[in-house]
């Protein structure tokens, strides 16, 4: 699996911190910054993230910011994507599961580095269950058109 990341200056420490997991599970990954505390715009690296995971160039994509609500807003605007906004575990698992969710975002004020690993982990161990749910996920991408 090859996942590709991004945050901003409000999202990087928590970023930094989930590398060593990626390593752990023995996945590849692409960040594209920012790779310090100076203030950047969030949609700068929301964009790609999306546009590279709708393109096919990347399995999965994750996107921090201080609450996760501007990236996964971004997000979400690139056709193909299906960014989820999480906080907790529960709702990690049921983004793929359910809602077979191509892109994670988390907020770093919001929750600690113990959680986000725990979030991602489960985000990143889940598969879409398919079933009645395949074609709600049709009916979602639908109401791109
Ligand atoms: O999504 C966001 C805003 O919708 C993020 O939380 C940004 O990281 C945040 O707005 C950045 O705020 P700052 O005051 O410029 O650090």
């Amino acid at each position: 699996m090859k996942i590709i990341i991004g945050s901003d200056h409000a999202g990087w420490a928590l970023k930094k911190e989930i590398f060593p997991l990626f390593e752990r599970l023995g996945i590849e990954y692409n960040d594209v910054g920012t790779d310090g505390s100076e203030s950047v715009d969030y949609p700068d690296f929301a964009k790609p993230v999306a546009q590279q995971v709708a393109d096919g160039k990347y399995d999965l994509g994750i996107l921090i910011c201080g609450t996760g609500i501007g990236m996964s807003m971004t997000a979400n605007k690139v056709p193909g994507i299906r960014c989820a906004l999480v906080n907790d575990v529960f709702s990690a698992e049921m983004s793929r599961l359910h809602n077979q969710a191509n892109v994670l975002a988390m907020g770093e004020r919001v929750i600690g580095p113990g959680l986000a690993k725990a979030i991602v982990e489960k985000w990143l161990t889940t598969e879409f269950e398919g079933g009645r749910h395949a074609s709600r996920i049709q009916k979602v991408m639908e109401t791109e058109q």
